[in-house]
């Protein structure tokens, strides 16, 4: 039976007579990076401030670490077992990183100083621990977000955009950082972002929200199946044209995804020479057409050409 840290069933949130999360159903598996995408405004910070407890739920249900929430709010045992970064990370800029992690610490009474050092090795800021915050950059910033986020060992970390107009190199080392925690500390990771891309390679499993509604949650290798290009051939005899692939165009790389189609995934950008050869052998093509949506087309065609990236 699989794990989850993390399920909500028709979780709901209403301001006045608006659902702003409206019947989200969503599942995180034990062990997943969950890339949670939606544009702006589309719920994702609601959905989140209702998993930590921030906000109260109107409808619906939430097992989170296989108990259920019901209409309460999560308790102080669940949230211990959370850490999160919602929105930017309430830093004092003229203490140093070590000083603001210690305040927190101490706040939130979790014991134990090495705690401190232990979350600053873990997001590799052992360097610049004694650095005023106001030196660092947004990435530095962020990434000393996460470490108070790891405070008190978190089986469960959720981050609300944590890569949000960070340079190209700083998101990558986040996500080298959140691949690590991952994967040697085995921490389970909810991710929101707003561009599809940017969680490309790091998300085991996606779910997408738009207008407060769970439109799709799939898996990356899903997401890799329908954005992979092919060239889909229409034929009047599949298994013909199959020897004639085979034998000619040299490849297996292919499959028949209907009685008449076959869909091919090398060639891409020769499909004169697929229709040629396949003419000479006496084989009629009824259609030919290159499949397979680029990353970001995939996801504005999902959400109905409405994303704002
Ligand atoms: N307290 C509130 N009262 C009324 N409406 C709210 C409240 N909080 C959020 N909303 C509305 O709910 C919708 C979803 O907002 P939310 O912040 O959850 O979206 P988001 O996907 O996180 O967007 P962003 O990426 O811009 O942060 C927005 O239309 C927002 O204006």
């Amino acid at each position: 039976m699989e794990d989850y840290i993390l399920r909500t069933i028709n979780l709901s949130k209403k301001y006045k007579d608006k659902f702003i999360v409206d019947n989200v159903s969503m599942n995180i598996k034990r062990g997943d990076i969950y890339g949670f995408i939606g544009e702006n405004g589309a719920g994702k910070t609601s959905v989140i401030r209702l998993i930590v407890g921030l906000i109260k739920i109107s409808s619906g249900n939430m097992i989170l670490f296989n108990d259920e929430i019901g209409n309460n709010q999560a308790t102080q045992s669940h949230r211990k077992r959370i850490g999160s970064l919602i929105e930017s990370p309430a830093l004092y800029l003229d203490m140093t990183a070590y000083q603001n992690i210690e305040y927190i610490r101490i706040q939130r009474g979790i014991p134990g100083k090495n705690e401190v050092d232990k979350v600053i090795k873990l997001v590799g800021l052992e360097s610049s621990k004694n650095k005023k915050v106001k030196t660092f950059s947004l990435g530095m910033k962020q990434r000393l977000g996460i470490a108070i986020a790891l405070l008190g060992d978190p089986e469960f970390l959720i981050l609300d955009e944590p890569i949000n107009g960070l340079d190209p190199i700083s998101i990558i080392e986040i996500r080298q950082l959140l691949k690590r925690l991952n994967q040697e500390k085995n921490i389970t990771i909810l991710i929101s972002s707003h561009i599809l891309r940017e969680l490309n390679q790091l998300a085991t499993t996606y779910g997408v929200i738009s207008n407060g509604k769970l439109i799709d949650e799939f898996s990356s290798l899903e997401l890799d199946e329908r954005c992979r290009r092919s060239l889909d051939i229409k034929v009047d005899d599949v298994n013909k044209a199959i020897a004639v692939i085979e034998e000619k165009l040299s490849t297996r790389n292919f499959k028949v995804i209907k009685d008449d189609t076959i869909r091919l995934y090398e060639y891409i950008d020769e499909p004169g020479k697929v229709t040629k050869i396949l003419s000479i052998n006496e084989i009629v093509i009824n259609q030919i057409v290159v499949a397979g949506d680029d990353l970001e087309d995939y996801y504005i065609n999902l959400i109905g050409g409405k994303a704002n990236v």
